[in-house]
């Protein structure tokens, strides 16, 4: 009577383990699948980065910026209206508006390590973002960059 018991429990038991097994298998499996394609989903593509780079490059001016960003008003406002750059000559890339613009997004923080707006560039160099513009302009060094870019 003991021993038909003992294996009765001994079955349950073994099914219970192989459940259980197969279950944090499968969940295992889910996880490596959502890390793989968390990975894909983060990576630029090569030639969105060249695109990018050849937009710089190819612009005396370069700004990267968001609709909403009040850091971008600030730098279009110093750009357009203090120093009366005209707008055809400043490569203007609306990021929250444009298609592609989260990758090109992407791109921007793989190239010049800055992931925030506004992303500017003049002559091709990295200027940074709005504070480093204002930094520039305090320190009289802005007019002198923007007169070269324009010559
Ligand atoms: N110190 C930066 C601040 C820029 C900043 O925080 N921008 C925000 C938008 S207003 C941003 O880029 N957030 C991340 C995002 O929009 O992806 C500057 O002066 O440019």
């Amino acid at each position: 009577m003991f021993e038909l018991l003992d294996i009765k429990y001994l079955a349950v038991s073994v099914i219970v383990i192989a459940i259980l097994k197969n279950v944090l298998l499968k969940e295992q499996k889910t996880t490596t699948k959502t890390r793989i394609s968390n990975t894909q989903s983060e990576m630029v593509s090569a030639a969105v980065i060249q695109n990018v780079k050849k937009a710089i490059s190819s612009s005396k001016i370069f700004v990267a910026h968001k609709s909403y960003c009040p850091y971008c008003h600030a730098t279009l406002n110093t750009l357009l209206k203090d120093k009366k750059i005209p707008e055809s000559k400043i490569n203007l890339l609306e990021l929250d508006t444009m298609k592609d613009g989260a990758e090109v997004q992407d791109a921007l923080a793989e190239i010049s390590g800055q992931r925030t707006v506004p992303n500017i560039y003049i002559l091709g160099k990295h200027i940074g973002g709005n504070s480093e513009l204002q930094q520039l302009d305090k320190e009289g060094k802005l007019d002198e960059l923007l007169k070269e870019a324009l010559a």
